[in-house]
């Protein structure tokens, strides 16, 4: 294919209730999707990706305003330069412009969309996937109090969710944990999400949630922290599961060999794009480390890329693949409905999701257009 033009559509999406994490509360997402226009073998195509970069360098390095300015600088002069250009081969072309996994992959995305829309074929048979349905978790921020907690909780139970995935930070791990078990029984698929907010003096505070029996305890230590991550792993019984430190396959290799990830969350823009999240997939399968689909409040466009992600063998456990109405009022695309527990995996050509032109220009905020 041919790239003629990258359209960024910079959208800014008010989140339905504060999102609080350790680093911080998010009220509005703001994002970019990245509109590719390409020339296939059979004609013109259309393809979307979306940088799940944060508006800040809070959660990883990266941050929306650079992305977009490392696309239009290098990312698009790159790949405009190719002739006989495939999704498979961005990342090659890209090699060397160093790091900026999230700006990667949204274009990556828009490409590998454009390209499969033309082949009339659902990015989950392209990926190999294996389930037209894939179970849908939610991730709960941290409430201002325990009741607040509970209601939020309740009402993710009511709806359907299948498992319950809780932020934690340094005084507020223990208590909320306990209530939500004490409050919902020991049913409930639970775990826990620090972002990092610990460190290895932790260890004999976090070795107090084992009761709990959770699933999983996510990314307790800082990004680098693998080494340090192997020796917490060696004192907790509940699994160590990686978030930020997975930045590419080659991290994961490590965490697998160092013993600082039983378990991995995989997201597509944190690795690079949804070749290397299939490529780590396919190396923790190989290991026996189960996987699950993360989320970085994604619009439709990305939200059902994560879901057809997460119909690969591997995916396990469930994902943060909520229903669109999580954090949003009104998707850009059409809604993507949790129902009983579980969503539809796309099975449209692409992503299998139509950005609503109207919405995208009531929800946009700026446009950067790039050509040759
Ligand atoms: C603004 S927090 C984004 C990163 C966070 N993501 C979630 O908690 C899931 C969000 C979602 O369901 O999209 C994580 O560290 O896993
Ligand atoms: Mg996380």
């Amino acid at each position: 294919m041919r790239l003629r033009r990258l359209t960024l559509h910079h959208v800014s999406l008010p989140i339905v209730a504060p999102f609080t994490t350790s680093f911080g509360t998010e009220t509005v997402r703001e994002a970019y999707l990245v509109e590719a226009e390409v020339d296939t073998a059979r004609g013109p195509s259309v393809g979307w990706g979306e940088c799940v970069a944060m508006a800040a360098p809070v959660y990883s390095s990266e941050f929306l305003s650079a992305s977009v300015e490392l696309t239009r600088r290098w990312l698009a002069p790159l790949l405009f330069a190719v002739d006989d250009l495939t999704p498979e081969t961005v990342g090659h072309h890209l090699r060397g412009v160093v790091g900026h996994p999230m700006a990667k992959a949204a274009v990556e995305m828009a490409l590998l969309d454009a390209q499969l829309r033309t082949d009339e074929r659902s990015l989950a048979s392209y990926l190999g996937g294996v389930v037209d349905r894939v179970p849908s978790g939610v991730s709960v921020g941290i409430h201002d109090d325990v009741p607040a907690l509970l209601r939020s909780v309740a009402g993710y139970l009511d709806e359907g969710y299948a498992r319950i995935k809780l932020k934690i930070a340094p005084g507020v791990d223990l208590e909320p944990v306990a209530a939500v078990r004490r409050e919902f029984g020991d049913d409930v698929l639970l775990q826990v999400d620090a972002n990092a907010a610990y460190t290895l003096s932790d260890a004999q505070h976090l070795r107090r949630l084992d009761e709990h029996r959770l699933l999983l305890i996510e990314q307790p230590l800082g990004e680098s922290d693998l080494r340090q991550h192997a020796l917490l792993a060696q004192q907790l019984e509940t699994p160590v599961c990686l978030d930020e430190s997975i930045t590419s396959a080659e991290a994961a290799a490590d965490a697998i060999a160092l013993g600082a990830a039983a378990v991995i969350n995989i997201k597509p823009g944190r690795v690079g794009g949804y070749l290397e999240a299939r490529r780590i997939h396919d190396l923790a399968r190989a290991h026996g480390i189960p996987v699950w689909c993360g989320g970085m409040l994604e619009t439709g466009v990305g939200r059902a890329a994560n879901i057809a992600l997460a119909s690969l063998p591997g995916f396990t456990l469930p994902g943060d693949v909520s229903g669109s109405k999580r954090f949003y009022d009104e998707d850009i695309t059409e809604e993507i409905v949790m129902t009983d527990g579980s969503v539809a995996v796309p099975s449209g050509p692409g992503f299998g999701v139509t950005v609503d032109r109207g919405r995208l220009a009531a929800r946009t905020t700026a446009t950067t257009v790039l050509e040759p």
